[in-house]
């Protein structure tokens, strides 16, 4: 009889060292298409490395669950977990969810949930996994709780594999999350059932070659990838204190789960089984131990040689001895959620039902009434949420708090940095001794003191200390020690007299001069973007200022010995220093002797009109040559600089930009779409039933990529799905758009396309002159149209052109005609 062990068990070092290579194969999957799920049957030969991986983590849980046969069409859906420091914090972790048969619940409201959902770890940080003993979701409801309630544990740790129940709740909390890469890879239980959707790993291998991606999955050896040793005992935890955890799924708030607190620090390294029933499985634990030191061919032998247990299985009958029964397999109706009538209950810990109902005035679909009590709609999407794919609401709910939060970082401080400014300038001219300009500069320093804290923090301090941006922290850092120093000399020698000679009082002064460097910080805002850019360009000049000066220099020392040499006799010409010098101050700001007089005047007199011809040739070669020079050199090279970044980020945005037109295109197309299907409605069905619509539209693709291969990978998504629906958009469409999207058209003006003559656009982008834009048109086309006119564009049209002349020269030859 096939029997659940315990809902949550979990084994050490499970991989070969090194991981067998199945980090670099995962990171390489990952990387190239996000999670596509692997299915490999149990009963076929494994060809690759995850094969060989999921086929022997398939046949442990087969042994290890009992099962006297494996119905056929059974196997494992494999499929790689990455969350990278890459990310923002607050999208380090994973919604809560069910792991189910995604697309088939999609498409036909049918629920099918995995026997059993493994995870084995590749990495050892990130946010910790948490699994559920309760709400079970079962034959498409939720069950009510009874009984205990457990909550499981896990760091991720490499080489750690846990296997729960596959009908558990459960999800890792980004709050959690040490940093760093989390890698991992679930490998699914499937009887009797293959999800939707999944690929075999070699066609994704060969997918993976067509794309020029080199796919590291052959199996080099006959090694086994998987060896679970015994079982692990999964640790009692009583969280009576601890961090409270409110735990979100649909409209459903569990509140009152408490974890340890230890979990902020790094050394949870033992799978924790919180609150209550952890002694049962302790107990299972011990036992499932014990009998595997009993039994001879214990799995740890067995399974490893899994075409052996295949051939045992078969041969066991697996048809007429089949009294296995799938998971769940049920059909479930979207709203069916919501039929949990109780609230759930937690022995203490509470239940209750957000207060998230569908909006006012929604249609119940089922009778026609009002209810706007029941969160149906909202429980209905539960179950249709990609969970291992990609989480739509939770996640975008963190982000949106971190979004605010880091917004918040970046203006307070700035506006505090402004008026700190400005407190400097009043207090230098108004009573200047004053015990409320200290008092204030105090306040200042702690605020920056805890800037520093709540940023280390936030960020963790490695990643403020050396992450990307170390030189503005060290820059923070640097102004609040100065501060300190300030202060602390301001309190020692608050009597003390002096000037500004180096004495305490003199360097005080200079301290609180430093103070105004705190402006400097400003610029680390993205509000002061554009001062940046401007003070970036003045930078990008400074190499060739540098080498302006040692020109300068260079006919400095020259025209300094010169005149030293033959004006010898004057005191202004004593020495190649003072020469040199005093040549300068011909040249610049005044050319007068030490006693006033001026110089030229004198020279002249003493050496007649040769001087005079000199000078003035002199003169105007190095103000109107050397200086001038320098001049343009400096603005030239400071527009060039900002011109070619300013390429350079249009580049290094295009796949970015690229996204956010595509789909931007996409919601209109929709949302027109959805218009016209709803045009036979009444009026105020109508409203509702599109507005509902277009909301779920923005939910289906509300996801928001990461990195560059991201939004390459989504927008190519964007584009294929447009073609294949084959949408134009006419003249007439096109135009309406540049004038009521609003959206649209600042989205164009962010990508820096040219809208000064938006009504030609349409026949800017129509490139095949069909009089209409299918998708890829218009993309490509809004894409080439960034930016300013750059070189390669002009010798595209030139090559262009030398071709249409040679192929007219040919059809003129053909034809006869003599061209021109
Ligand atoms: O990586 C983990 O810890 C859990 C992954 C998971 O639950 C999922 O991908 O569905
Ligand atoms: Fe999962």
């Amino acid at each position: 009889m096939c029997r659940m062990r315990s809902a949550f068990s979990a084994w050490e070092a499970v991989l070969p060292p090194q991981g067998g290579g199945l980090a670099r194969v995962a990171r390489q999957i990952f990387g190239f298409q996000r999670n596509p799920s692997i299915w490999v049957p149990a009963f076929a030969e494994a060809s690759t490395l995850l094969d060989r991986f999921a086929h022997q983590v398939f046949w442990f849980h087969a042994r290890r669950l009992e099962l006297s046969s494996v119905p056929p069409g059974s196997g494992a859906e494999l499929w790689v977990q990455r969350r990278g420091p890459e990310q923002p914090p607050g999208e380090r972790g994973m919604d809560w969810h069910f792991d189910k048969d995604e697309d088939l619940l999609d498409r036909e409201d049918v629920l099918v949930m995995p026997k059993l959902s493994t995870v084995t770890y590749l990495s050892s940080t990130g946010a910790p996994l948490l699994v559920l003993s309760q709400p079970v979701l079962k034959e498409g409801e939720l069950q009510p709780i009874e009984g205990q309630v457990t909550a499981f544990l896990t760091r991720p740790v490499s080489g750690r594999h846990v296997a729960f129940d596959g009908r558990l709740l459960h999800g890792c909390p980004a709050r959690f999350a040490s940093r760093g890469e989390r890698l991992s890879l679930s490998v699914n239980l499937w009887f009797g059932h293959k999800p939707l959707g999944v690929v075999s790993s070699e066609s994704l291998r060969a997918r993976l070659s067509r794309e020029g991606v080199d796919p590291m999955m052959e199996l080099s050896t006959s090694e086994d990838l998987f060896t679970p040793g015994d079982g692990m005992v999964v640790k009692q935890h009583q969280a009576d204190g601890g961090i409270d955890l409110p735990v979100d799924f649909g409209p459903w708030h569990i509140a009152g789960l408490r974890v340890p607190s230890e979990l902020r620090g790094e050394d949870l390294t033992t799978p924790l089984a919180l609150l209550h029933d952890a002694g049962q499985v302790t107990a299972e634990n011990m036992q499932l131990r014990r009998q595997l030191e009993k039994d001879p061919a214990a799995p740890r032998t067995e399974i490893r040689a899994s075409k052996r247990m295949d051939d045992a299985l078969r041969k066991s009958g697996c048809d007429e001895d089949f009294h296995f029964t799938p998971t769940v397999v049920q059909t479930v109706q979207r709203k069916s959620f919501q039929s949990v009538e109780a609230p759930l209950e937690l022995p203490g810990a509470v239940v209750e039902k957000l207060p998230v109902g569908p909006p006012p005035g929604l249609q119940n679909s089922e009778d026609g009434t009002n209810e706007p009590d029941e969160p149906e709609e909202h429980n209905g999407d539960v179950g249709h949420r990609k969970t291992h794919r990609k989480s739509v609401v939770t996640v975008e709910d963190e982000l949106g708090d971190s979004a605010s939060f880091l917004l918040l970082l970046d203006m307070v401080p700035a506006a505090v940095i402004i008026l700190s400014a400005a407190i400097a300038g009043l207090s230098a001219d108004i009573a200047p001794n004053h015990i409320a300009w200290t008092v204030l500069e105090i306040v200042f320093t702690v605020f920056f003191v805890a800037e520093i804290i709540v940023k280390c923090r936030y960020f963790g301090i490695c990643e403020y200390l050396v992450g990307a941006d170390w030189y503005w922290s060290w820059f923070d850092i640097l102004c609040v020690i100065l501060a300190l120093v300030d202060m602390t000399l301001q309190f020692a020698f608050s009597d003390a007299e002096g000037g500004d000679d180096g004495s305490p009082v003199g360097v005080l002064k200079m301290l609180k001069l430093a103070r105004l460097g705190r402006i400097v910080r400003l610029l680390r805002f993205k509000i002061f973007q554009e001062l940046k850019l401007m003070i970036q360009g003045v930078f990008t000049g400074l190499r060739v200022l540098f080498w302006a000066v040692v020109l300068l220099l260079l006919c400095m020392y020259l025209l300094g010995v010169f005149t030293r040499t033959i004006f010898s006799d004057h005191a202004e010409f004593e020495t190649v220093p003072a020469a040199m010098f005093t040549s300068f101050r011909c040249f610049t700001e005044g050319c007068s002797a030490f006693d006033g007089t001026p110089l030229q005047e004198r020279l002249r007199k003493d050496h007649g009109g040769v001087f005079m011809f000199g000078y003035i040739l002199l003169f105007l070669f190095v103000t109107i040559g050397i200086f001038n020079l320098i001049m343009a050199v400096f603005i030239d090279n400071v527009a060039d600089g900002s011109t070619k970044k300013r390429q350079r980020e249009l580049g290094e945005n295009a796949p970015r930009t690229e996204w956010v037109l595509a789909s931007s295109l996409r919601q209109i197309i929709m949302t027109n779409v959805l218009r016209k299907e709803t045009q036979h409605l009444p009026d105020d069905e109508r409203t509702q039933v599109l507005k509902e619509k277009i909301e779920a539209l923005r939910e289906r693709y509300g996801y928001k990529p990461h990195s560059n291969q991201e939004y390459q990978e989504l927008a190519d998504g964007i584009r294929e799905d447009m073609s294949e629906s084959g949408v134009v958009v006419t003249r007439e469409d096109f135009n309406g758009w540049l004038t009521s999207e609003k959206e649209l058209i600042s989205k164009m003006d962010d990508a820096e396309i040219d809208l000064s003559c938006k009504y030609d656009l349409f026949d800017v982008l129509d490139a095949d002159l069909s009089g209409e834009l299918d998708f890829d048109e218009m993309v490509d086309g809004l894409i080439k149209c960034r930016g300013p006119v750059s070189k390669t564009d002009i010798i595209a049209i030139r090559l262009k052109t030398v071709l249409l002349v040679r192929m007219m020269n040919g059809i003129c030859e053909k034809l006869g005609i003599q061209p021109g």
